[in-house]
């Protein structure tokens, strides 16, 4: 008899420990076998556990370095490196400083020297040089601007990449002759490594032209400065770089795979790239499970169902939530009286929307109980109130904060 409960906290547990930076970070560096002269640049919101872990393998082969995180996010001291807190979404003054420092350290290496290059998301506020006529002022008011228009972060990164000079590949530029491996952490779906933290080492696939089209799209008014800032193309060709995605949500759900295998489920993946409306996404999940419950379709059970993805909400209602508990509790209503059937949604840093909840696991009794306790699913929808009606019946999952930051992982279970 599978006890699903049981098994999905360890499904969530393990798929989210095989991404932490510290274990992804010395895996890759196991197969890399770096020689001397490694000089460290980590940006991100990981930057600090990504070099802490980079730095304890590497030992005396790391020359220098430098960490730059967001506010609060570094925790003490890494031999060797220097480690710099900034702005974040917004850069600020802090991100200027500690990106010239970053500069300073690469700018004058030889070919024999290694850049160990360190990417999370988070990477775009906090590592900037503004190009010739714009200055951090025009940033943070273009950033502001595109992070309140509805632009999505590819869209985003396309303009911010062009008004820098360090992102979209021209960090790579600046550290040529020496060498660059990138390692990189994705918080961007698909995986898209010139979006992620702006790709300051990768060859830019965006244009002037695709700025142009973004900015008519979003109505974006600029001033005249920043318009005529907009005209440096971004490096096509790296010669100097190599890049390896350590962590994304693709990682985490074939973790997740591995896992629900060993446990006796049958596996499948369904998307690594979940971007709709969370309540949408929890019904489609919810007429999933009736396929598997109804005719054993598409797997036979026991079956684990795994999704990737990050879904959005419009929030409406004053309750508290997330997408990942707004997701399941939706997918509650869809699944009413099914036996031995679970979905389970989580966030996995540890954070779902700003509650202490990752995300959210339901079953085919979640909505009579929520029924016994007086409260109304649709209501509790309509209010964005996921995380107390969740709460009421268990239906939370908490992990606190985990120490990295790779998009959400959702799965059905059923047996
Ligand atoms: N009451 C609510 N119910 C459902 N979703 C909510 C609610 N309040 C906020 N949200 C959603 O939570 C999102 C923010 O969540 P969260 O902090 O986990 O973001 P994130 O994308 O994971 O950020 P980061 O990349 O910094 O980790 C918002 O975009 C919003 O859509
Ligand atoms: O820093 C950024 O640009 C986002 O987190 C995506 O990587
Ligand atoms: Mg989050």
């Amino acid at each position: 008899m599978k006890n699903l409960r049981e098994d999905a906290f360890r499904i969530i547990k393990n798929s989210i420990d095989s991404v932490l930076p510290e274990k992804a970070v010395q895996q890759e560096l196991e197969k890399m076998s770096l020689e001397d002269n490694i000089h460290i640049v980590a940006i991100g919101k990981a930057a600090w556990r990504m070099a802490k872990s980079a730095k304890d393998f590497l030992k005396d082969k790391v020359k220098n370095g430098i960490v730059i995180t967001k506010y609060g996010h570094s925790q003490g001291t890494i031999e060797s490196l220097q480690i710099y807190e900034a702005g974040h979404p917004i850069p600020d003054e802090n991100t200027i400083k500690s990106t010239k420092k970053a500069i300073e350290l690469v700018q004058n290496l030889r070919e024999n020297d290694v850049v160990l290059f360190l990417v999370s998301g988070g990477g775009s506020a906090l590592f900037e040089i503004p190009v010739e006529g714009v200055n951090l002022e025009d940033i943070k008011n273009v950033t502001d601007m595109l992070l309140k228009s509805g632009a999505n972060i590819v869209e985003i990164n396309t303009v911010r990449k062009h008004l820098s000079r360090v992102k979209g590949g021209n960090f790579a530029k600046l550290v040529e002759p020496a060498k660059i491996y990138s390692l990189v952490l994705s918080d961007v779906l698909g995986d898209r490594l010139d979006s992620i933290a702006s790709g300051p080492a990768y060859p830019d696939s965006t244009t002037l032209e695709d700025v142009e089209k973004i900015i008519k799209k979003y109505d974006l008014t600029l001033s005249e400065k920043i318009l005529h800032a907009l005209k440096n193309e971004t490096p096509k060709h790296l010669d100097n770089v190599e890049t390896r995605i350590i962590g994304s949500v693709t990682k985490v759900c074939e973790s997740a795979v591995k896992i629900a295998q060993n446990l006796g489920y049958n596996t499948m993946i369904l998307t690594t790239t979940l971007d709709c409306e969370a309540k949408e996404a929890g019904s489609f999940l919810a007429a999933i499970v009736r396929e598997e419950k109804e005719r054993e379709r598409p797997l036979n059970t026991p079956c684990a169902i795994i999704l990737g993805g990050e879904t959005v909400v419009h929030v409406r209602g004053k309750g508290k939530g997330g997408r990942n508990q707004e997701l399941v509790l939706s997918a509650a209503r869809g699944i009413k009286g099914y036996q031995e059937v679970l979905i389970a949604s989580v966030g996995t840093d540890g954070t779902d929307g700003p509650t202490d909840a990752a995300g959210g696991i339901v079953d085919g009794e979640t909505v009579n109980r929520l029924q016994e306790k007086g409260i109304d699913v649709e209501k509790v929808l309509n209010n964005n109130d996921s995380y107390h009606a969740l709460q009421s019946v268990d239906g939370l999952v908490i992990t606190g904060p985990t120490g990295t930051n790779v998009n959400d992982l959702t799965f059905i279970l059923c047996n």
